[in-house]
Formats: structure tokens, C-alpha cells, sequence
């Protein structure tokens, strides 16, 4: 596979454990290979009769998974993340192609998804309730049951991913999944599909349904649908819960962002410049833990700017296939020029460009149609500032200066975002006392956005609820019963 060879001519939704085409469509959509801008599949958004039926398929294929033991759910699992691991480097060319961010990039996505399978097999073998003694030799316990059908809905920045994080912990507390990704990035779930299949899952556990709003909200609105889990903006994120209200169904929301990276002058400047490009520039800046209000102390702003410029500009953009690259292009074309319009904004607004921020036409003929930016860097940005205020989405770091730990605790909390934030300092009692402050799930000491599975990853405010990764992510697609066991007599009141 290279860069504008690839094309899918297979059906891309997936039901009863094999690919077919819906039964109906809600219209058409085309995706993209952003590297190029050729179209790489079209394809029809389901339905709702073919939501229908992938709720029939699930529901019965439910029946079967949720009677199986956690070690036989385990051992399956583990095999659906032994085969991920094994097609690891075609699933990261076609995550690659359809979403523009570099192969060395995908690759450890795709291994960050095995693990994840790995994880939740781990923990489906030890679910367990409590046995609780009660007075005359009765007794109570808790069970912990599967909610049902699941509905995971995706964002287009880490498709396969998304898909993991969601199915992993859902299928191992016994639930099948529906899942509908982006309709940007709708090829690299189908791969997760067959392997889920292969590894041995009931067909139609993991059901793939391709579409937009229309297609979401069918499945959103189904009476059969215990759970949705949702990654995306915060506007969908408010649209899922109203729906979600309307069937009381409990709702998972990762949404959106604009966090704060705070960098003060006791820091190692080395990992603190290298932490800044790792908050703002891995998938093109399409990261919703960004941090990208990047606060330094005033006596190190000159020194820290001078070398986050040297490296940003440092940074290979081009084919997102070659091996040498880190900057692929963006998703789409609209994209770009949104995030273009953000810079435009920015100057308007009186910051100061210090390198990118404009288009990149690579040398490569097949590349002239992509959708390629330079890495940014803002300057003499204030608070409010709409490039300080906005989640941008793209590769945009605004730097902002400051004197206090109290002002920049003061000034990083200033948002209705929560959803990640991040501290550089060599002083470790100040690095606590100031995370203990940030309003934000996720929080980054001395580096940032790294995401081991074993950390649940969340947001506060209007960056969502609930929580993905982690041990306590069981308890978003579980749900407890429990059982009161009389060893006596029944005492009545009447
Ligand atoms: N917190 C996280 O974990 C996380 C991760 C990735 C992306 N994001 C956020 O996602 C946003 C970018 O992703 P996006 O542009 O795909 O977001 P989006 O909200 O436009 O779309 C997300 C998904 O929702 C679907 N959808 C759209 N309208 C719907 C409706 N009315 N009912 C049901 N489904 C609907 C889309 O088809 C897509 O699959 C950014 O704000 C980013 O911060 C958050
Ligand atoms: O765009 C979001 C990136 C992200 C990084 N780590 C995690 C963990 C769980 C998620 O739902 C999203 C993310």
C-alpha cells in the first residue's frame, strides 16, 4: 500500500459477523485519503431499517456473550488482541491513509489498541460483587450484569482506536456493540470487526453501521440501546444527552477541549520544549487533550519560545506513508481552512506568528491536492483571545506568559473545557499543589499526552462525563444487582 493506490471496493458495514451492504440508506457519503484528496470509498449512511436490524443481531448475539464465564470472554479477547498486534502494520497503513497522520504515529495507536484488548480481557476474568453478611445468618451480595446493547459513536482523529477503547470494556462485562464511526474515517473498524469475529465472538456482537447525524441519532433513539458511549464536540455531545435523557439511558461523553500546558522556569527546559510539541502537534493537533494555552514564566519565556519555534519548524511534513514523516495533512479540506481562518483570526486579534500557519504544498505531484498546513506558533496572545478561547483542532500552539503560580492556576481554570492539563516544574511540591487545583480529568506532570490504558481518561465540565481506560471504565458498561438472601422467617408488619 502507498500513498494514492488505495481504494475500497468491499460493503463497509458490518452485521451477523460478515461485511454486507444496509438494507436501507439515509444517503450517501464519500471519504477521503487526506494525503491526496482522492476519494477512497463511497458509500451509503444506514438507515433506520438497517439500524433495526443491526440491534436485532446484537440482541441476540447478547444472549450468548453475556452467559459466557469472564475467562471465556477473556481468552477470546486475548486473541482479538494477538490478531490486532499481528495485522498491526496493515491496520495502521489503512488508519494512515484514511486519516493523513504518520505511519510512525499510527503504529502506536494500533499497538495502544491491542493493549487496551488485553487489559479488559485481564479484567473480565476478575469482575466480581461483594458478599455482604446480614443480622440471623442472612446475607446479601451484588452481581455485576452487562447493560445490553451498546452504541459507541466515533470521532474521525483516532478511528481504530476509538473503536478499542469503547468495544474493549463494553464486550468484556458482557454487552455487544454497535459501533458507527465518523463518516470521514469509516474503513479501519471493519478490520476490528473481522477480527473480533475471528477471535471468536457471536456474530453479530460487534455490528459496524456507517453514517452521519442521521444514522446516530436512529441508533441513539433506539429503544433497544441500553448505553451510548460518544466521542466527539461538545454541540453532538449536548444533542446525545438530550437524547439519551428522553430514553434514560446512561451516556458517556468525551468531548472536546482547550487545556492548559503550564511550563514554569524551574523546569527541565529540554523535556518542557519537547513536552509543548507532543500537547499540540501529534495527529496534525486533531488531539482533544491539547494543550494548547501553553503558559510559560516570564523569565524563561524568551529562551523556551526561541526553542519550540527551532523545533517546530524542525518538524517533516509531507506523505504521512514515509517513514521520516510526523506531519501528515489535516482531515479535510474544510477543516483546513477553518483552521487556517483560526490564524487569520489570531493576527487580526493582534498575536503574532511565529512560524506556519499557512498552507504546505509538498514537492510531490501526487500531494498538490492534500490537505497540508505548517505547525504554528502564536505569540502575544492574550485570554481573550478567540485562538485562546476556541478548540481549534489543528496544529496551533498559543503561548502565553506569566508571573505566579496563583495567576496561571487563576487563568488555566478561566474555561468551560476540563477535559486535560499539564505542569512542567522540577519542584515537586509545586507540581501536586497545582494539579490538585486544575480543573481537568486529565492531569500531566513533567511530560503529556501519553495514554497508558491502565489510567482512566475523562473530562471535567463541558468536556464530558464518564470515563474511558482504566479499571473504573467496568462500571460504565456494568451495571450491580443486588440480592437479599432471608435465612428466616419473613417478619411482617401486617
Ligand atoms: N474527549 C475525547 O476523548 C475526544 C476524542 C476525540 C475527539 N474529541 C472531540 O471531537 C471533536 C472532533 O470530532 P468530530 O468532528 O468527529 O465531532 P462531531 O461531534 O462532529 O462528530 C462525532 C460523531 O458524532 C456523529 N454525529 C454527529 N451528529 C450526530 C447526532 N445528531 N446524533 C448522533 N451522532 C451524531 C458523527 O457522525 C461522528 O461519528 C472535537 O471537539 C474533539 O475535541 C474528543
Ligand atoms: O483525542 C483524544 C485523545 C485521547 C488520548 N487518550 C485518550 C484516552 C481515551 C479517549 O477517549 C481519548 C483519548
Amino acid at each position: 500500500m502507498s500513498t494514492g493506490t488505495f481504494v475500497v471496493s468491499q460493503p463497509l458495514n458490518y452485521r451477523g459477523g460478515a461485511r454486507v451492504e444496509p438494507a436501507d440508506s439515509s444517503g450517501i457519503e464519500k471519504a477521503f485519503e487526506p494525503a491526496t484528496g482522492r476519494v477512497i470509498a463511497t458509500f451509503a449512511c444506514s438507515g433506520e431499517k438497517e439500524v433495526n436490524l443491526a440491534v436485532q443481531d446484537a440482541k441476540a448475539a447478547f444472549k450468548i456473550w453475556s452467559q459466557k464465564s469472564g475467562m471465556e470472554r477473556c481468552r477470546i479477547l486475548l486473541e482479538a488482541a494477538r490478531l490486532i498486534r499481528e495485522r498491526r502494520d496493515e491496520i495502521a497503513k489503512v488508519e494512515t491513509i484514511n486519516n493523513g497522520k504518520s505511519i510512525f504515529e499510527a503504529r502506536f495507536d494500533i499497538d495502544i489498541s491491542s493493549q487496551s484488548l488485553e487489559y479488559y480481557a485481564g479484567l473480565a476474568a476478575s469482575m466480581a460483587g461483594e458478599h455482604i453478611q446480614l443480622p440471623g445468618g442472612s446475607f446479601g451480595y451484588t452481581r455485576r450484569e452487562p447493560l445490553g446493547v451498546c452504541v459507541g459513536i466515533g470521532a474521525w482523529n483516532y478511528p481504530f482506536q476509538i473503536a478499542c477503547w469503547k468495544s474493549a470494556p463494553a464486550l468484556a462485562c458482557g454487552n455487544a456493540m454497535i459501533f458507527k464511526p465518523s463518516p470521514f474515517t469509516p474503513v479501519s473498524v471493519l478490520l476490528l470487526a473481522e477480527i473480533y469475529t475471528e477471535a471468536g465472538v457471536p456474530p453479530g456482537l460487534f455490528n459496524v453501521v456507517q453514517g452521519g447525524a442521521a444514522t446516530g441519532q436512529f441508533l441513539c433513539q433506539h429503544h433497544d440501546v441500553a448505553k451510548v458511549s460518544f466521542t466527539g464536540s461538545v454541540p453532538t455531545g449536548t444533542k446525545i444527552m438530550e437524547m439519551s435523557a428522553k430514553g434514560i439511558k446512561p451516556v458517556t461523553l468525551e468531548l472536546g477541549g482547550k487545556s492548559p500546558l503550564i511550563i514554569f522556569s524551574d523546569c527541565d527546559m529540554e523535556n518542557a520544549v519537547k513536552g509543548a510539541l507532543m500537547a499540540n502537534f501529534l495527529t496534525q493537533g486533531e488531539v482533544c487533550c491539547n494543550g494548547t494555552r501553553v503558559f510559560v514564566q516570564k523569565e524563561i519565556l524568551d529562551k523556551f519560545t526561541e526553542e519550540v519555534v527551532k523545533q517546530t519548524q524542525r518538524i517533516k511534513i509531507g506523505d504521512p506513508l514515509l517513514e521520516d514523516t510526523r506531519m501528515g495533512p489535516l482531515i479535510n479540506r474544510p477543516h483546513l481552512e477553518r483552521v487556517l481562518g483560526f490564524v487569520k483570526v489570531a493576527k487580526q486579534q493582534g498575536a503574532k506568528v511565529l512560524c506556519g500557519g499557512d498552507l504546505y504544498v509538498p514537492e510531490d505531484p501526487k500531494l498538490k491536492d492534500g490537505y497540508y498546513m505548517r505547525p504554528c506558533i502564536l505569540t502575544n496572545c492574550r485570554d481573550d483571545m478567540t485562538c485562546v478561547k476556541e478548540e481549534i483542532f489543528g496544529p496551533v500552539m498559543s503561548i502565553l506568559s506569566f508571573d505566579t503560580e496563583a495567576e496561571v492556576l487563576e487563568r488555566a481554570n478561566d474555561t468551560s473545557f476540563g477535559l486535560a492539563a499539564g505542569v512542567f516544574t522540577r519542584d515537586i511540591q509545586r507540581a501536586h499543589r497545582v494539579v490538585a487545583e486544575l480543573q481537568a480529568g486529565m492531569c500531566f506532570i513533567n511530560n503529556y499526552n501519553v495514554s497508558p490504558v491502565e489510567l482512566p481518561f475523562g473530562g471535567y465540565k463541558k468536556s464530558g462525563f464518564g470515563r474511558e481506560n482504566g479499571r473504573v471504565t467496568i462500571e460504565y458498561y456494568s451495571q450491580l444487582k443486588t440480592v437479599c438472601v432471608e435465612m428466616g422467617d419473613v417478619e411482617s408488619a401486617f
